[in-house]
């Protein structure tokens, strides 16, 4: 089965491509990419005015599978996953049972293959138990197909587990994602401190609590010669400690969420629990430095940390509801919408930082058309304009603080390996409607 899809703008970052060009699918690999492919017998999709870019990459997602279906499931994820273009997602283990076995990583890997949306790869505890005590069986999960290892959701505060823990994974080429929040600093904190904390009369978590974690990894890496990725970064001290870091030579990557890059502190003022993640959402002068860091590489990658929770776990009181925001189906749409238009990231910054970044801090095949690669493609109407309907989400969570948002920007149809895993219903309609409108004529059924 041949695919051909035709006169899109092909942007790939891995290879410096950008230009009108044609790309052909066959046998679920892109096999050309060029100006006027020809190619008789191949299904023709038409994508003139769109975008075509490699499937997006997160390196940064909560499935939730096993233990808290409620939340989410592997094949509520993938959908949710594929409505937000992205083709591969890297799935934390802080589940119940947390994934810190090889068995584990197997049932995410087989459940996620039989849901064939797109691509799950697990992430293994540091600890057993995610218990923060002794370390997994790193070599036996990576060996079942571990991309990488991370007790998020929680740090790894003892510094000599995480100092061997950098050691044992680097020996399998992993690495290690930490969550940096120090958790005598954090105790308690349920939003930024500072004046707005104050003023709310709510905990606080200083910056502190994440930079000196950060500063630690950073120390911890240098030392071992281990890679070390940061999660989810908030601070203008952390990226200035990871910007110094990589100068020195320290092999240390970090990854920041769009809510991170739109968002500040100043959004908790309604107690909107939406608005309740962690590391919580800062000031103005820290959003402005992660934009900074983006642009001149010291952040890698942009992650959702997608964190699905169930209504009845947001509908509380600010200092008791979960942290976390639902993020797969808004983080395109806002990078496009608050960052590439605006012109603080350019396209193909931004798509690089959500393809090929991730995939080579993960060392997986993905986020490149070359031709031979798996056919996962997302396709982008940079001019579609939509608002923000958690109602519409895929994803079980509906937790997000975008409710309502006008964005401009979207996914409108995602591959994997040349299966058509999504197409925008609505979109799809109005296109073709527009195509009527302008031929006169009546369009193809
Ligand atoms: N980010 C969050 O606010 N929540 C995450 C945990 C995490 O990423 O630390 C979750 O699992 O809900
Ligand atoms: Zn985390
Ligand atoms: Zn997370």
């Amino acid at each position: 089965m041949k695919k051909l899809l035709k006169g899109a703008r092909v942007l790939d970052p891995a290879r410096g491509l950008d230009g009108v060009m044609d790309v052909l699918i066959e046998g679920g690999k892109i096999s050309a990419v060029d100006k006027e492919v020809t190619a008789g017998d191949a299904e023709v999709v038409d994508l003139t005015g769109l975008v075509l870019v490699p499937g997006l990459v997160d390196m940064h997602v909560h499935f939730r599978d096993p233990g808290f279906q409620y939340k989410e499931d592997i094949e509520s994820g993938s959908r949710s996953a594929a409505a937000g273009g992205f083709t591969t997602v890297a799935c934390m283990p802080n589940t119940n049972p947390p994934v810190d076995n090889a068995a584990l990583v197997s049932y995410v890997i087989s459940k996620a293959e039989r849901v064939g949306l797109v691509r799950v790869l697990p992430v293994g505890c540091v600890s057993k138990g995610r218990q923060g005590r002794e370390m997994a069986e790193i070599g036996d999960m990576a060996a079942a197909g571990a991309v990488a290892f991370s007790d998020d959701g929680k740090p790894v505060a003892d510094s000599s587990l995480m100092r061997r823990a950098l050691l044992y994974a680097s020996m399998f080429d992993r690495v290690v994602i930490d969550h940096c929040e120090e958790p005598a600093l954090s105790e308690g904190g349920v939003m930024n401190e500072g004046y707005i904390s104050t003023v709310l009369g709510l905990p606080g978590t200083p910056r502190s609590a994440e930079e000196t974690a950060v500063a630690r990894d950073i120390i911890l890496a240098g030392e071992t010669g281990a890679r070390v990725h940061i999660a989810h970064v908030s601070t203008r001290g952390s990226v200035e400690l990871i910007r110094r870091a990589k100068a020195e030579g320290v092999r240390v990557s970090c990854e920041v969420t769009p809510h991170h890059l739109v968002l500040t502190e100043e959004v908790v003022m309604g107690y909107d629990t939406c608005a309740k993640v962690n590391p919580p959402l800062r000031t103005e002068e820290d959003v402005e430095a992660l934009i900074e860091g983006l642009k001149d590489g010291t952040i890698d990658a942009i992650a959702t940390d997608h964190a699905p929770h169930s209504e009845d776990e947001k509908d509380l009181e600010f200092d008791r509801a979960a942290f976390g925001i639902s993020g797969l189906e808004t983080a395109l749409g806002l990078v496009l919408t608050c960052l590439v238009t605006p012109g603080k990231l350019s396209l193909s910054e931004a798509v690089r930082k959500m393809t090929r970044e991730p995939a080579g801090i993960l060392g997986v095949e993905a986020g490149t058309l070359k031709p031979g690669s798996s056919a996962d493609i997302t396709v982008i109407d940079p001019d579609r304009e939509w608002t923000v309907n958690k109602y519409d989400f895929l994803s079980k969570g509906k937790n997000t603080p975008f409710h309502g948002w006008k964005l401009k920007g979207k996914a409108v149809m995602t591959f994997t390996g040349g299966k058509m895993v999504f197409k925008d219903a609505a979109w799809e309609r109005d296109r073709k409607a527009r195509i009527v409108y302008k031929t006169g004529g009546s369009p193809r059924p």
